[in-house]
């Protein structure tokens, strides 16, 4: 079914060069309203590139990057009014209180009046930072001065959020509350991209993620959908009292087990299947006779899933 609906958010064949190095070698996906999307890459793969792109800081070497249908090239200002990006590294101004910063940013965009306080408002009780108004910078903790950026990036009430590996650093309580918040922009109807190298951060919060590596995206859907993608589901081992032989025969007859791999009285293999097909499998061959003394199966965790797409190369 051909889609009706506008991205959001669209990479066109966006290419960044730095010299010889492709930071964004030919990147295209779409994101829609309200969805999060999460950008996962190892350091160096070019997500912060795409996303400064995006956030109309950097232009591309070829291609394009439009947001609610505006070009980066072309309409710089247009896509500024409608995002709000939250960069890897906090600025600054760590003598001013949380009160300050924001309104500070708010000026930047030109709310005045009403606007302002409203805006001022909002935020700060969005972030939690309202008890904290009158705290100087200086005296945050990690968590509430990601909460002071993300504030800071919304102060302009954009639809688009960028939001730069927001989670890094953050320690459980404080990315767990981080997930409420982007769950809670979403349900506003905000779309989000969002960056982290640890596919098992974000998995949780996205509705669609892109894993990305040497400039490059290598996948592409929801997290299920990746992990459906790939070759080995799980990892079977069994340990047979006799006839190895006999039972890797016996399991090659059947389509979904294959790469048997006979090590002594053990047998390895990968299977795509679901989970209560191994149930069946081991009363099958307890049923047909073999003497199964050990058998047990290692799901795919999403740290695989990550590392089965990825390479590792690095530039
Ligand atoms: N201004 C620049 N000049 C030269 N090379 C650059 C520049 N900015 C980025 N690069 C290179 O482009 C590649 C992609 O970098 P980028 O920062 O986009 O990666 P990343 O995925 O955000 O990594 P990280 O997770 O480490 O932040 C790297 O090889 C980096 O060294």
């Amino acid at each position: 079914m051909i889609s009706t609906r506008t991205p959001v958010i669209e990479l066109r064949r966006l290419h960044r060069f730095f010299g010889s190095t492709k930071a964004v070698n030919d990147i295209s996906f779409e994101v829609y309203a309200g969805q999060v999307f999460g950008y996962i890459g190892p350091n160096g793969a070019g997500k912060t590139t795409s996303m400064r792109i995006l956030a109309t800081l950097d232009l591309p070497t070829a291609g394009d990057a439009l947001v609610d249908g505006y070009s980066v090239i072309n309409d710089p200002d247009q896509v500024r009014r409608r995002l709000g990006f939250m960069p890897d590294a906090f600025g600054v101004y760590s003598n001013v209180n949380c009160r300050e910063y924001l309104d500070f940013f708010a000026r930047s965009y030109g709310l005045k009046g009403d606007d302002r306080r409203k805006a001022l408002q909002e935020t700060m009780a969005f972030t939690g930072l309202d008890v904290l108004s009158e705290k100087p910078i200086s005296g945050l903790s990690k968590g509430m001065k990601q909460r002071l950026c993300l504030g800071r990036a919304m102060i302009h009430n954009p639809s688009v959020l960028i939001l730069d590996e927001p989670a890094a650093g953050l320690d459980p309580r404080a990315r767990i509350e981080l997930r409420e918040m982007i769950a809670r922009l979403a349900h506003a109807g905000k779309t989000v991209l969002i960056s982290s190298h640890i596919l098992t951060e974000l998995a949780e919060m996205c509705d669609v993620v892109g894993i990305i590596e040497q400039g490059q995206l290598l996948a592409t859907g929801s997290v299920a959908d990746i992990q459906r993608g790939q070759r080995s589901n799980s990892r079977v081992r069994i340990r047979v009292l006799e006839n190895t032989q006999g039972l890797a025969d016996w399991l090659t007859t059947r389509e979904v087990y294959d790469e048997i791999v006979i090590d002594g009285e053990l047998l390895h293999f990968s299977h795509l299947g679901e989970r209560a097909e191994e149930a069946v499998l081991l009363k099958e061959m307890i049923e047909a006779g073999f003497r199964i003394a050990e058998f047990g199966a290692r799901h795919s965790t999403l740290e695989d899933v990550f590392l089965n797409v990825t390479k590792g190369r690095v530039q």
